[in-house]
């Protein structure tokens, strides 16, 4: 598991680990720099002309050394030097000093950065790292506005992106980076939506600090990795039957949306679920039944809508439910969510219209509880909390919501969030751009609905659904890019088992 620190306590972790250790702070910025260069090699041409620029801090000290590093390995290297070297930081002068003298380095005065001409096809960033304390200002800003204009040119931010503070929210301008390289721990600030386009796709690297040694830095927030999920999945024996894989319940469905509900139902199919019934108003039963053959269908009294009648409906037979999406908003919608809420007593994912539903009607909120996970995008999350200012006021509201109703709270959206009563808070390391499409969200509500039915604890079940429906989107969108559609993420589900070797 990967934790998610803050920049200060980067610093202070760096310190005591090399007091601890023995080894100097130079031995540890060649790990970090060889490190970089491991994953360099494995996705850039040696052909390729790489511009390598360096600020005074670390982070320069950091491009000084991959600079020499790439260029031993025979990388066309030259190195550009941004800033003040008179206020360069111990290891970036020895780093400098260390250079070759063969290796092209130019200092650059604010003219040369003014008419600088570019002939580069890959350019390093390492001019400011997590010591940013302001907004970019002179010569960096001005080199970083020359590089975002820069096409045809990729970008390999060192770190974290020229300008981008590590724990706050962007103010001014920044590197426009296609790839971050992150030492050890990605920065928080890594994780917001608004940094998108200036983090590019995260990767992040080891530079030895092992995990035991970080534990005391903790500051729950973790990021997902495929060796934490792989060991959260459930083994299930040769005599296994239907029965042991769990019996779910998807509700949802209006005249026009039954599709959502559909797709849930599919998930939870595809995720492993021994048997999947839908509960839809009765306009809905022939169009599942017919397209759906696999699932059963309990129809609602309601023609077009979903409505209560009398008794417990026989819910509480259900593993575990999934209900929200498709199912609109109208009054008697609302009825029924309440008295489903207040008779089903099982695992629960409650998604889409549910929640508006909640937002809408605040006293159902009193039905969450540790057994309700609650999965909104961005959009549902405000219409629950209130309007938030940026993403890091959002994850905090996040955070108060599952600790106020001691329920899950999964934000969705590139890092999703998954926010826990007891203040841990995990972010997702999968998926892309290609799963924004609609019906996306009613995939993962079965995939949680049907990993809670197969007896995951809700917290394995709520974090295997979320990393295993990026990975499904990321299978899926491999070959069909901005063409993947939902049903494409639900067939790539069984890939997602193969590739972390769960069967
Ligand atoms: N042992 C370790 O710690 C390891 C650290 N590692 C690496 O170190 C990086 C952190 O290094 P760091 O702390 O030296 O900070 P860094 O980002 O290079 O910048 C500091 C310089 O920038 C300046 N400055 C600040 N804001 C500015 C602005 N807006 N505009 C202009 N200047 C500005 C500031 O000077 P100031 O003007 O504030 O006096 C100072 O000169 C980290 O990201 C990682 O890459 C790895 O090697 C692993 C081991
Ligand atoms: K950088």
């Amino acid at each position: 598991m990967l934790e998610i620190i803050s920049g200060s306590s980067v610093k202070k972790l760096d310190t005591d680990f090399i007091t601890e250790k023995g080894i100097t702070s130079h031995r540890l910025m060649e790990n970090a720099a060889l490190a970089f260069c491991d994953w360099f090699e494995e996705n850039y041409h040696r052909n390729d002309k790489v511009g390598i620029f360096c600020g005074p801090g670390n982070n320069g000290g950091d491009g000084l050394a991959i600079a020499r590093l790439l260029w031993r390995k025979g990388y066309d290297i030259i190195v550009f030097l941004v800033g003040d070297t008179e206020k360069a930081s111990a290891d970036c002068r020895l780093n400098r000093e260390l250079l070759p003298d063969k290796l092209p380095a130019i200092s650059m005065s604010s003219d040369d950065i003014a008419h600088m001409e570019f002939d580069l096809n890959v350019v390093v960033d390492a001019m400011l790292g997590i010591g940013v304390n302001r907004p970019l200002a002179g010569d960096f800003l001005n080199m970083v506005v020359k590089l975002n204009d820069l096409s045809n040119v990729r970008k390999v931010a060192v770190d974290i992106p020229t300008g981008l503070p590590a724990d706050e929210c962007l103010q001014g301008e920044a590197l426009k980076a296609d790839v971050t390289v992150s030492f050890q721990y990605p920065k928080f600030s890594l994780m917001f939506p608004e940094h998108a386009g200036y983090v590019g796709v995260l990767h992040v690297v080891g530079i030895g600090i092992g995990n035991k040694f970080m534990r005391q830095f903790t500051e729950s927030k973790y990021y997902l990795q495929p060796s934490d999920i792989s060991k959260r999945h459930l083994n299930f024996s040769r005599f296994a039957h239907k029965g042991d894989f769990g019996r779910v319940l998807l509700v949802g469905g209006s005249y026009g949306s039954i599709g959502a509900v559909r797709m849930s139902a599919e998930a939870a199919l595809r995720t492993g679920s021994g048997l999947a019934t839908c509960f839809v108003p009765a306009c809905g039963v022939d169009v599942i039944q017919a397209s759906l053959p696999e699932v059963q269908v309990i129809s609602s009294s309601g023609e077009k809508r979903l409505c209560w009648d009398e008794g417990d409906m026989g819910v509480n037979r259900f593993d575990a439910v999934g209900i929200g999406p498709g199912m609109g908003g109208s009054a008697e919608t609302v009825t029924f969510l309440e008295s489903f809420l207040n008779v089903y007593k099982g695992p629960k994912v409650i998604d889409a219209d549910a929640i508006n539903i909640l937002s809408n009607h605040k006293k159902l909120l009193n039905y969450l509880d540790k057994d309700a996970i609650l999965t909104p995008h961005i959009k549902e999350f405000e219409r629950l909390v209130g309007h938030c200012e940026n993403h890091k006021q959002r994850l905090g509201k996040a955070l108060e919501f599952s600790s106020e109703h001691s329920c899950v709270l999964v934000l969705k959206g590139a890092h999703t969030s998954i926010s826990f009563p007891d203040g841990t808070q995990y972010f997702n390391s999968t998926g892309n751009k290609h799963m924004a499409t609609g019906g996306a969200g009613d995939v993962l509500t079965g995939m949680i609905t049907s990993f809670l039915g197969q007896g995951y604890g809700t917290k394995n079940a709520v974090l295997c659904g979320v990393f295993q429906h990026g990975l499904a989107g990321e299978i899926a969108s491999e070959d069909k890019k901005r063409g993947t559609i939902a049903t494409d993420i639900i067939q790539a589900i069984p890939k997602s088992y193969l590739q972390l070797n769960v069967d």
